[in-house]
C-alpha cells in the first residue's frame, strides 16, 4: 500500500472522503517500462474499460514530476496578467485554438450556461519550432525550454503507451507511433487551465463534459473537480481524486476511432472542487497528444483484434487536424453564435463512450 502522503497533497484542503470517486486503477510506469506482463494486463483492460487510469510516475518519472510542478508556478503567474494582456493572445478569429481563452467563451452544457475556466494553449510544433510561432506573454516565451523539456517528457509517456496499445492490438510494428511523431506536424499541446473558486450558492459545472479529441492525455491536477462517466446507462458522475507523484492518463476520440470502440475514451467534466477545496483556486496542467495533421480518423486496418465496421457503414474521411479544430472552437459564440449552443456540432465519440446499447 501507498503511504499515506502519496495518497493526499500535504499543503491545500483535503479532497474529501465521503464523494463518490472513480475506480481508476493506478498503474506503475516502472512497471510499465519493464514490460512486466501483469501490469500490461491491467494497462489494457483500463485502456478498454474506463479509458482513464493513473500512472505512478515516482522513480522513472521525477523529471516530469519537477517539471509538472515548476508549470504550475508558470501557470498561476501567466493567469496572474491583466485580462487585457491575456486577450491579446486569444487567436480564435484565425481559426485557431492556440493561445488564450477566456471564462466563459464556451457553451458548457445543453441549458447554455458558459464555461468558468481560462485556458492557455501551447502548442507543439512552436515549442519545437517546426510551426507557426505564435505570439505569447513574457512568462512563456522566458520558460519556452521548460515547457519543451516537459513536452518532451510527457511525450515519451505518451510514446509507451502507444507502443503498449500496438502490441495489444497487434498492429504492424511501429503503426501507432508513426502517425504520432514528436518531429510531425501536429495538434499536440500544453494546456493550462486555472479556474477561481464559485460563489458559495451557486457552484455548477466549470468545464462542459466531453471526451478529449486526440489519442492520449496525460494530466497534473491537485485539486479535485474532475469527474468521469462511467459506462452503461444508470452511470453517475464520480470524483477522481488527485494522488501526488501520478499522472492521470485517458484516452481520446482518435483512439475510439482507429480501434472501432475497442478501446475507450471516456466522458469527464469538471466541476467546483469537492468539500473545503471549493474555496480554492483549482489549476491543472495536461499535455495533449493528438495524430499528426493529416491522419484520417478512421478504422485501422491490418488488425485482426478491431472490431469490423458494420456491414455497409463508411465512415468519414476526417482528417485529425479538421477533427480537433471543429471540436475545440465549435462551442464557442463569438466564433460560431447560435450554432455553438448546438454542442451536437461539436462532439466527438461520446456516444459511443457510454456504451450503452
Ligand atoms: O482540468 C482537468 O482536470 C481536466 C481538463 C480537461 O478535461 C481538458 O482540458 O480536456
Ligand atoms: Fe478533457
Amino acid at each position: 500500500m501507498d503511504s499515506a502522503e502519496t495518497t493526499t497533497y500535504k499543503s491545500g484542503p483535503p479532497f474529501p472522503d465521503d464523494v463518490p470517486t472513480a475506480p481508476l486503477l493506478r498503474l506503475s510506469l516502472a512497471k510499465l517500462q519493464a514490460k512486466d506482463p501483469e501490469e500490461i494486463k491491467r494497462f489494457t483492460s483500463a485502456c478498454e474499460d474506463l479509458g482513464f487510469f493513473y500512472l505512478d510516475l515516482r522513480g522513472p518519472g521525477d523529471k516530469i514530476l519537477q517539471q509538472s510542478s515548476d508549470l504550475f508556478d508558470v501557470g498561476k503567474e501567466l493567469f496572474d496578467l491583466p485580462l487585457e494582456e491575456k486577450k491579446k493572445y486569444n487567436f480564435e478569429h484565425l481559426k485557431s485554438y492556440l493561445g488564450y481563452k477566456h471564462m466563459g467563451a464556451s457553451v458548457a452544457d445543453k441549458h447554455g450556461n458558459l464555461d468558468r475556466n481560462e485556458f492557455y494553449n501551447v502548442g507543439k510544433d512552436d515549442m519545437f519550432e517546426i510551426g507557426e510561432k505564435w505570439p505569447a506573454p513574457g512568462v512563456l516565451e522566458s520558460r519556452r525550454d521548460l515547457i519543451k523539456s516537459f513536452m518532451a517528457s510527457a511525450y515519451s509517456i505518451v510514446s509507451l503507451v502507444l507502443e503498449l496499445l500496438n502490441d495489444h492490438l497487434a498492429l504492424p510494428p511501429g503503426t501507432l507511433q508513426s502517425m504520432h511523431r514528436l518531429e510531425g506536424h501536429g495538434g499536440d499541446q500544453v494546456r493550462f487551465i486555472k479556474a477561481p473558486p464559485q460563489p458559495q450558492d451557486d457552484r455548477t459545472i466549470a468545464l462542459g463534459e466531453h471526451t478529449d479529441f486526440g489519442s492520449v492525455t496525460v494530466l497534473f491536477n491537485r485539486l479535485g473537480g474532475l469527474q468521469v462517466l462511467p459506462p452503461g446507462a444508470d452511470a453517475e458522475w464520480c470524483y477522481v481524486k488527485p494522488l501526488p507523484g501520478h499522472a492521470i492518463i485517458n484516452l481520446g476520440d482518435a483512439m475510439v476511432k482507429f480501434t472501432n470502440g475497442l478501446l475507450r475514451s471516456n466522458i469527464h467534466r469538471v466541476v467546483s472542487p469537492p468539500g473545503e477545496q471549493a474555496d480554492s483556486t483549482r489549476y491543472s496542467l495536461v499535455y495533449f497528444n493528438r495524430p499528426e495533421d493529416d491522419v484520417i480518423l478512421r478504422r485501422l486496418q491490418n488488425s485482426d483484434r478491431i472490431p469490423p465496421l458494420t456491414t455497409g457503414l463508411v465512415e468519414d474521411e476526417v482528417t485529425s487536424k479538421d477533427w480537433i479544430i471543429r471540436r475545440a472552437l465549435g462551442s464557442r459564440p463569438a466564433l460560431h453564435g447560435k450554432d455553438a449552443f448546438d454542442l451536437s456540432k461539436s462532439r466527438g465519440t461520446e456516444a459511443i463512450s457510454q456504451r450503452v446499447n
